[in-house]
């Protein structure tokens, strides 16, 4: 079992680290956890994960890095590991938004093997859309990150160059679609159900809705012609939802995240 290290043991790199252990591919043991604020992460270490308020020494025995502190973080977080990495052995990945692969080497070494992932928090739950991609890893060690992610959910290859797209609509993307459901929700107490059943109802009609076109290999476009009977109620609700920009707020919220990814890192 190869040993892997979590720089940055916050929202990210706890679910990242949670997901691991459920699928079976990580032992808690094998996974080491930092963060400053080491009382944070009591109850992980009482979970059987090795935690270190000391990235130098955590990155020593790792097979596999992952770094997972926010953008304005990093350059600090690199200058500290730097002395520890060995860039002939260990690989280092990086779920940092916005920090390329070719950042990452310009602050530790040229020839260390990077990989960017942008996986989402539903990796805690095994439910992960997860993109990655690198500049100079190997085959051997991509397949290592595939099969990494794929225990945690889907996994795909993607070009570096739309890394801060995948941001946008994959991992920025589980809080639109969550809030779209509480909005469901919203409308459901406005017609007659209590809060948590309105929220429990419209959750299960999203994930229906999600696994028709992932079960099914559909169209989102034909599904909706299934379930708009004409002069219906639900072409009614959908077309007032169009008159008041329901898809354009979608898409220019996506737009704007993937901009701001890109804007997220500000090179020393
Ligand atoms: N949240 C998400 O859905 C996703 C986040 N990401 C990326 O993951 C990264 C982390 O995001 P997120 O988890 O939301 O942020 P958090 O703030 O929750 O996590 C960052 C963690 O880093 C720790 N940290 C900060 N400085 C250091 C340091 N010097 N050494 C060790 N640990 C440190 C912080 O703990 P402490 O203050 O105790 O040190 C904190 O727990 C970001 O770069 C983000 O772009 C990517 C995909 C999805
Ligand atoms: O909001 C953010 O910046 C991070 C990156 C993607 C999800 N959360």
């Amino acid at each position: 079992m190869k040993k892997l290290t979590i720089i940055g043991s916050g929202n990210m790199g706890l679910a990242l680290a949670k997901g691991l252990v459920k699928s079976g591919l990580y032992k808690a043991s094998s996974i080491t956890l930092t963060r400053r604020n080491l009382g944070g992460l009591s109850e992980y270490a009482s979970q059987g994960f090795i935690t270190s308020n000391n990235n130098a020494e955590a990155v020593k025995d790792a097979d596999i890095i992952v770094l997972a502190v926010l953008p304005q973080q990093v350059n600090k977080v690199l200058d500290e590991v730097k002395p520890s990495i060995n860039p002939e052995s260990q690989l280092f990945t990086s779920v940092v938004s916005g920090v390329t692969c070719k950042n990452i080497k310009e602050k530790l070494y040229p020839n260390l093997q990077v990989v960017r992932v942008m996986p989402n928090t539903a990796i805690a739950i095994q439910q992960s859309m997860t993109c990655f991609a690198t500049d100079n890893a190997s085959e051997e060690n991509l397949s290592l990150v595939k099969e990494m992610f794929d225990t945690v959910g889907v996994s795909i290859q993607i070009q570096e160059e739309l890394m801060t797209s995948a941001t946008a609509l994959c991992a920025c993307g589980i809080a639109f679609f969550l809030r779209s459901i509480r909005a469901a929700s919203q409308g459901g107490v406005e017609v007659g159900f209590h809060a948590h059943d309105a929220l429990m109802m419209a959750a299960q009609t999203a994930k229906g809705a999600a696994d028709l076109l992932l079960q099914l290999a559909s169209h989102p476009e034909r599904e909706i012609d299934k379930v708009t009977s004409p002069k219906g109620c639900t072409i009614a609700g959908l077309n007032e939802m169009e008159h008041n920009g329901f898809s354009s707020a979608m898409i220019k919220g996506i737009k704007t995240s993937a901009k701001i990814a890109g804007e997220l890192y500000v090179k020393e």
